[in-house]
């Protein structure tokens, strides 16, 4: 199974890093418009192969498509990344004339991808790709909810004491810092809800920092994050690849499922070698569906930007 990776620089590299030490496909193709930075990080990662013992062959290409032709999985992480201080949503002027190139050439190579986009404002980003390239809903997966599920669980370890691995929980909703839903009320610890042992105060707090994790992170590193976006990533191809069909939060076009209509969103979906396989309808209480239309709202704003470059 061939993925393509466009955009070598932090997230885009990690991804390709992750994919290969854990052999989730027999090749990885970087692709990216510095001159010799795929190809250099491509060598990189390869060198690693005798020592962490992988067999994924991964090359670089310095904006030839030709190289990425016939590729099962396409991962967009092309664009400029938010500086301290900065929103996602500011990426909009510069990425979505990227992102809609990338789409474009992409296709025109690997013409059956499935498409996993990445680059920021993210949900904004995967509808973009979804008009432009008029492909299924399916083949068109943004990566915002694995991340934030992530977090999530991570915050919520931190205030149990407890292993990541024993919690459970999901993030939906746009991937922005005012729109995320951390779904508190569903959370678990080995099966048993997290309010047995949390007080309504943690589980808020726990749900705030969740949702401006991304900009704590970029506040410590003067950049946005790139580990566990990566790592995100790579979870999310390797349920694609090898039709895991995990549920999996991503950003997906919504035809009136969770009372949304024309609009990509994080929601949770069954994850398999079609792309998005079906969309779980998780039942919300109304509090959480507020919050999911007032996150419709803001997102849905942002996409009225994309006017210019969709015209
Ligand atoms: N959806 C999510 O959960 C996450 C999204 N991101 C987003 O991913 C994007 C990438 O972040 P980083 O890797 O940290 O940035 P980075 O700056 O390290 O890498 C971006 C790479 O894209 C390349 N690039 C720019 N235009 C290109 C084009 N037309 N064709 C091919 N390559 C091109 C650049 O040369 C650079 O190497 C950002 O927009 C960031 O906001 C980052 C983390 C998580
Ligand atoms: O915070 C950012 O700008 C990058 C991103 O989407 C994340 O790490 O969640």
């Amino acid at each position: 199974m061939k993925v393509t990776i466009v955009g070598a620089g932090n997230v885009g590299a990690t991804c390709a890093d992750v994919i290969s030490y854990r052999g989730i496909a027999s090749e990885v193709v970087l692709l990216d418009i510095k001159e010799g930075f795929a190809e250099g990080k491509a060598m990189d990662i390869s060198q690693c192969a005798t020592t962490t013992g992988f067999n994924t062959r991964v090359s670089g290409s310095t904006n030839d498509y030709s190289k990425t032709a016939g590729s099962d999985v396409v991962v967009i992480t092309s664009g400029i990344p938010r500086k301290p201080g900065m929103t996602r949503e500011e990426l909009i002027g510069i990425n979505a004339g990227i992102v809609k190139t990338v789409a474009d050439n992409v296709l025109a190579h690997s013409p059956n991808a499935i498409i996993v986009v990445v680059s920021n404002p993210m949900d904004t980003m995967t509808y973009l790709t979804l008009k432009a390239t008029g492909l299924p809903k399916n083949r068109i997966i943004g990566m915002g909810g694995a991340l934030d599920s992530s977090r999530f669980k991570y915050y919520l370890s931190k205030a149990l004491n407890k292993p990541s691995n024993d919690v459970d929980g999901m993030v939906i909703g746009g991937h922005g810092d005012t729109t995320m839903i951390p779904l508190t009320r569903l959370a678990s610890y080995c099966g048993t809800p997290v309010s047995t042992y949390l007080t309504q105060e943690e589980m808020d707090k726990v749900a705030a920092d969740t949702m401006v994790g991304g900009a704590t992170l970029t506040g410590l590193l003067g950049t946005s994050a790139w580990y566990a976006p990566g790592a995100s990533v790579a979870y999310l191809v390797d349920s694609i690849l090898n039709d895991q069909r995990k549920m999996i939060p991503c950003s997906v076009f919504l035809e009136g499922e969770y009372g949304q209509e024309d609009i990509c969103m994080g929601v949770p979906c069954i994850i398999g070698k079609n792309g998005i396989e079906a969309i779980v309808d998780v039942k919300l209480n109304d509090t959480e569906k507020a919050a999911f239309a007032k996150s419709a709202d803001a997102v849905r704003a942002m996409n009225a930007d994309l006017k210019s470059v969709l015209a």
